[in-house]
């Protein structure tokens, strides 16, 4: 037992829509479930109201209000599933890296990994009881708040993405810090993405522990590599973090849906298809039908509307969703945007994306 189950009452209210759950196994369903990502944003209104003032890191470390934004999306629209409010950088941030999040530019490293000597400043072995203990205390707290209406998503940065921003020390356009790294540097980098796998899953453990029903590995960053770089400094950790999660899970008699979004990998749909996730999350350059078709009934799939495609008007929301649901057809789908939700976007229209797969998806659904 880890010191988070002693902490943490696990007697969590029954879960009332399983919805995402079955999807994600590739079960019937009665609809088409929809979650979107960045649903918890700067979109809302009252998501701004909440931050207002408050230093984004500090709100990740407070349970309350992680779990206050994670709910407030749902109490608008709904949603299948929710995703626990917080950030990829936590990790860097637990392995002994500073990390501000700076106005008007976003997440700033102040001392980025510059030379493979930089490792050493690095905690290798991390407590992450100790040292996100508050993710998982806001994860328990949520599971209680959100009294079974539905289920929720626990998540990590992926490793090359993590790399990529402690050695670019923010976002970047090229990444080309990191990426010359991968070519300059191979072995160090292979020990950081090993070192960022070792955090990652014991994290993902974590967070199941302290009551996460889906896990989504976000490996935003993969567009930027291409296949061959993918494949050696991408895909092998990917595939080792949901192997070695779901094994430990299974030694405990425990089993949760896994979600590996790797953003503009089209190239290695097949693999990625191949890696131990039950889904695998989709961004808008891929078609839905050829998605289908590449991964071959092997996983379920999870995306991929162009975001921008809220800014349209409702009724062609609604074609465009339509067309999306009959690309993908609806079992083992679910429903989301291919990337993010953006902060000057109309809440009303995510409640008409909902509405729209919702709709459709039963009306399809009842046709079979
Ligand atoms: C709302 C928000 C978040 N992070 C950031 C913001 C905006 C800042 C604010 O509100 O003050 C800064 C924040 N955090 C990050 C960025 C991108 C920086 C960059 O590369 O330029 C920003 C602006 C880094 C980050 N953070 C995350 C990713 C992976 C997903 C993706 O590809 O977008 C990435 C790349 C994950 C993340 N981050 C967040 C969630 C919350 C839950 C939800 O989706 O509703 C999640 C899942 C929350």
């Amino acid at each position: 037992m880890s010191k988070n189950d002693l902490i943490l009452p696990k007697d969590f209210p029954q879960l009332k829509n399983d919805t995402f759950l079955r999807a994600a196994r590739g079960e019937e369903t009665e609809h088409v479930p929809v979650w979107c990502m960045r649903q918890a944003g700067r979109y809302l209104p009252e998501f701004r109201e909440s931050r207002a003032g408050k230093d984004f890191f500090e709100t990740c470390q407070s349970p309350e209000a992680c779990c206050e934004l994670t709910l407030q999306p749902l109490r608008r629209f709904p949603f299948d599933a929710a995703i626990i409010f917080s950030d990829i950088l936590v990790v860097p941030q637990a392995m002994g890296m500073d990390v501000q999040m700076v106005a008007g530019k976003g997440p700033t490293f102040p001392e980025p990994l510059k030379e493979p000597e930089d490792l050493q400043r690095l905690q290798v072995k991390v407590d992450t009881d100790k040292e996100l203990g508050y993710v998982f205390r806001a994860i328990t707290l949520t599971r209680h708040k959100i009294e079974g209406k539905v289920p929720l998503i626990g998540f990590s940065g992926a490793p090359w993405t993590l790399m990529s921003y402690m050695i670019e020390g923010g976002g970047s356009n090229t990444h080309s810090k990191a990426k010359r790294w991968l070519y300059q540097h191979p072995e160090a980098s292979h020990m950081l993405l090993k070192m960022l796998t070792d955090v990652i899953v014991e994290y993902l453990l974590g967070q199941v522990a302290a009551g996460a029903q889906a896990l989504q590995v976000f490996e935003s960053h993969a567009g930027i590599l291409g296949p061959a770089e993918f494949k050696e400094f991408s895909l092998p950790y990917l595939r080792d973090i949901a192997r070695r999660v779901k094994d430990k899970l299974k030694e405990a008699g425990q089993d949760v849906p896994m979600i590996v979004f790797a953003k503009d990998a089209h190239y290695a749909l097949e693999e990625l298809s191949q890696s131990n996730y039950e889904v695998v999350g989709l961004d808008w350059t891929i078609d839905p039908l050829s998605a289908r078709e590449r991964t071959g009934g092997k996983v379920s799939l999870q995306g991929n509307m162009d975001p921008c495609a809220l800014y349209a008007p409702k009724e062609r929301i609604s074609d465009i969703v339509k067309k999306m649901l009959e690309g993908f057809g609806t079992r083992g789908y679910i429903a989301n945007l291919g990337h993010g939700v953006y902060p000057d976007m109309e809440p009303e229209n995510i409640g008409a994306f909902v509405e729209a797969v919702h709709q459709h998806s039963k009306q399809m659904i009842k046709q079979i």
